[in-house]
């Protein structure tokens, strides 16, 4: 059969994974697709001594390969917002399907892009934009296509667990275990992205959107990120019987859907709280299913060419077909897509909350705090006061019963306000995950 032709833009390390992976299987491919698939051109600044271009035809313009008429297919491997969006879009003028790993791009502008390539009856695949090698988007796009989903939460950034790993297993230091993961190909080409949040609220957003059939609402994603997280926190998080992971959780309410990524307690015996390292989980409650985790690698150069080219063998059995006979790209009709389902502010979300403070050791502080909670209507699950007989400040770790957000903000100000407490009041939010 015909074989079908691809260009790859970006030979960094998700495109030489992709170039590699592609010729090293190309026959148990084939076997698979019933159709040869071969690297046509590549788009590269500049060589890249991982991968073998022996016998392939090398640009230093990612545009000719978009504007290449012998490319069914073109895969966007350069990441970024601006040149990727224009790169991707002129593909699509041109009548091409599209595979990107780029979840910035689609998180900002997938609602364009997705415009267009409907209009052009074209196909733009992601899978690699999500958890890398996790087929999540397949799972819940086409395995979950039965429920109604109420919630999912996920480790979505591998060099973020990486690094909160490191540390907490070896006491490495956090920029020393960074810079690890950048060597190894894991973080982003700006890596604030990865510790700030930014790059696993990109993943949320469109985890939302194939779960819940919502638009793509990046701006109103809630994000926090894991620089702050202290080993004092991460040990006395232990010994109250939790790990702390940096979660995206995405969940219906009545009130709007919440849409928040920050560090999170979570109970030692749940699944998702054994997930380390580069790995990633992503944790989907379906009405009908029950609770579902999709498990596996979510950053690094064969991983994420695992799903970049599990998307190029599915636009190969599928370009020959109309539009409408596809899966949506967001899973749901694009009719259908919920325009109205408001992303809730952050402060009207509730959760539980484990606080700790400095205060100093004086009898009636504690009350003091416990009545400003109180009059809150925030209730207390467990309270641990330090002793320390070497210093006048002790530190409390309080845990809260379920809450609005607002209310504790309102609280925290009022505590922070009070003359024994010495610092800031650090507050990780808490989640059961059942
Ligand atoms: N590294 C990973 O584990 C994963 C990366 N991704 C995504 O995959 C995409 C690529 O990431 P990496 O391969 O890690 O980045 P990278 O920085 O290793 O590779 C990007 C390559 O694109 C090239 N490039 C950028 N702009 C270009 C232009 N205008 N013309 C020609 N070449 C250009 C760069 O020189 C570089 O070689 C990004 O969108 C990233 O978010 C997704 C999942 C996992
Ligand atoms: N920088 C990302 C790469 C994969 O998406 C991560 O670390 O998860
Ligand atoms: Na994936």
């Amino acid at each position: 059969m015909k074989p079908v032709k691809v260009g790859v833009c970006g030979l960094g390390t998700v495109g030489s994974g992709t170039v590699n992976v592609l010729r090293r299987n190309a026959e148990e491919i084939t076997r698979r697709t019933g159709r040869p698939i071969i690297v046509e051109q590549i788009g590269a600044r500049r060589d890249n001594p991982d991968c073998d271009t022996t016998g392939i035809n090398i640009t230093r313009d990612i545009f000719d390969v978009v504007n290449n008429p012998e490319i069914d297919v073109v895969v966007e491997l350069i990441g970024g917002y601006d040149i990727a969006r224009e790169l991707v879009l002129k593909a699509i003028e041109n009548g091409k399907h599209v595979v990107t790993a780029n979840k910035a791009l689609i998180a900002v502008h997938g609602n364009e892009i997705f415009a267009a390539a409907r209009e052009q009856g074209v196909v733009v695949a992601y899978e690699a934009a999500v958890a890398g090698g996790i087929p999540v988007i397949k799972g819940i796009r086409e395995g979950l296509t039965a429920n109604k989903i109420n919630w999912l939460a996920g480790i979505i950034n591998g060099t973020g667990n990486y690094i909160m790993t490191q540390m907490r297993d070896y006491g490495r230091d956090f920029a020393d275990v960074l810079q690890e993961a950048q060597e190894l190909g894991y973080a982003e080409a700006d890596p604030t992205f990865d510790v700030e949040g930014i790059d696993a609220a990109h993943k949320l957003t469109i985890l939302s959107s194939v779960a819940f059939g919502i638009p793509l609402q990046f701006d109103k994603a809630y994000t926090e990120g894991i620089s702050k997280i202290t080993p004092l926190d991460i040990e006395q998080a232990d010994e109250l019987g939790y790990i702390i992971k940096h979660l995206g959780i995405a969940r219906r309410t009545d009130k709007g859907v919440e849409l928040r990524v920050h560090p999170t307690l979570i109970p030692k015996d749940r699944l998702i709280a054994n997930v380390h390292g580069v790995l990633n989980a992503v944790m989907v409650q379906g009405d009908a299913v029950g609770p579902t985790m999709y498990y596996g690698p979510g950053a690094g150069a064969e991983p994420t060419a695992s799903s970049v080219i599990a998307d190029i063998v599915d636009v190969a059995r599928t370009m020959n077909t109309e539009y409408g006979e596809r899966v949506p790209p967001l899973a749901f009709t694009e009719e259908s897509l919920d325009e109205d389902s408001g992303i809730l502010p952050m402060e009207d979300v509730e959760t539980a909350y484990y606080l700790r403070l400095h205060a100093v050791d004086r009898p009636g502080v504690l009350a003091r705090v416990a009545s400003i909670l109180s009059e809150k209507g925030i209730s207390i699950e467990a309270i641990i006061q330090k002793e320390d007989k070497e210093s006048e400040m002790v530190p409390i770790i309080l845990l809260t019963h379920n809450a609005q957000e607002k209310l504790m903000n309102e609280a925290i100000r009022e505590i922070e306000s009070l003359v024994d407490i010495c610092s800031e009041v650090v507050r990780i939010r808490v989640e059961s995950l059942d």
